[in-house]
């Protein structure tokens, strides 16, 4: 699936905020706290596997769009089902990691469907140490386009990564597919276990479509105040 050049999307549209929470009725006062101001969601695991499945489907009722990050990492026979599962669900986004099997699968999977597929490629909480402990040679940076240019061949939708490497991921992928940012941290915010971060504004002008935020909102003494300032700082 390709999305409209990013241009022609509303910061209320590029602002994905992770409903990080382990339960139910968190997540429901968070989205009624957030109100018409949020209008696109994600849940991952935290949600996911604490009967987030279905309050999913009571988002997509409610007229959200829905990002279920599940990461999915399997052989292609199993990601291809799931794919297809998930494709089943309502939602308008989903991962993978950015294996070229597992994203040629996936894409085997959304095929027809309409489901944007994403290839995480490096994790926004990996620095370069992380990397050589885990026996990769590449930095992070030629990692992920590496892996950019394994899923554009692999035909999925659209790619994770930091904003770091934002601006290299855009190049490849030219402007109308969709760029996702985790790890954005405004100015003054604790960085947590992210290591690639970068403010909503540098994201946006790397060349980011969605910038995905979890804990400066979540966290936030008024939640609704911060996720306005960030959608300012994207205008
Ligand atoms: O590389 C990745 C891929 C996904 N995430 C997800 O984004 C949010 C970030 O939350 P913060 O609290 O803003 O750090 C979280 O749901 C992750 O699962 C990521 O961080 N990095």
């Amino acid at each position: 699936m390709i999305l409209p050049s990013q241009t022609l999307l509303q910061p209320a549209d590029r602002l994905i905020v992770g409903l990080d929470v382990s339960d139910r009725r968190s997540a429901e006062s968070i989205v009624a706290e957030l109100g018409d101001t949020v209008r696109v969601y994600k849940v991952g695991y935290q949600l996911g596997y604490a009967g987030g499945l279905d309050f999913v489907g009571e988002l997509v009722r409610a007229g959200k769009r829905v990002f279920l990050d599940l990461k999915l990492h399997d052989i292609g026979n199993i990601v291809e089902k799931g794919i297809a599962g998930i494709a089943g669900l309502g939602v308008a986004m989903t991962t993978v990691h950015a294996t070229p099997q597992v994203m040629r699968a996936a894409a085997r999977g959304a095929e027809g469907s309409g489901l944007l597929v994403l290839a995480v490629t490096v994790l926004t909480s990996l620095s370069e140490d992380d990397l050589r402990e885990m026996g990769h040679t590449e930095t992070a940076a030629a990692l992920v386009e590496r892996r950019t240019r394994q899923a554009m061949e692999a035909g999925i939708g659209g790619i994770v990564a930091s904003a770091a490497e934002a601006a290299a991921v855009r190049a490849i992928v030219g402007p109308d597919r969709a760029v996702v940012t985790p790890g954005i941290r405004p100015a003054g915010s604790a960085a947590g276990d992210q290591t690639r971060v970068m403010t909503p504004r540098e994201a946006i002008a790397a060349g980011a479509s969605h910038l995905v935020v979890g804990r400066p909102i979540l966290d936030a003494p008024d939640r609704l105040a911060a996720a306005r300032a960030i959608l300012a700082e994207m205008a």
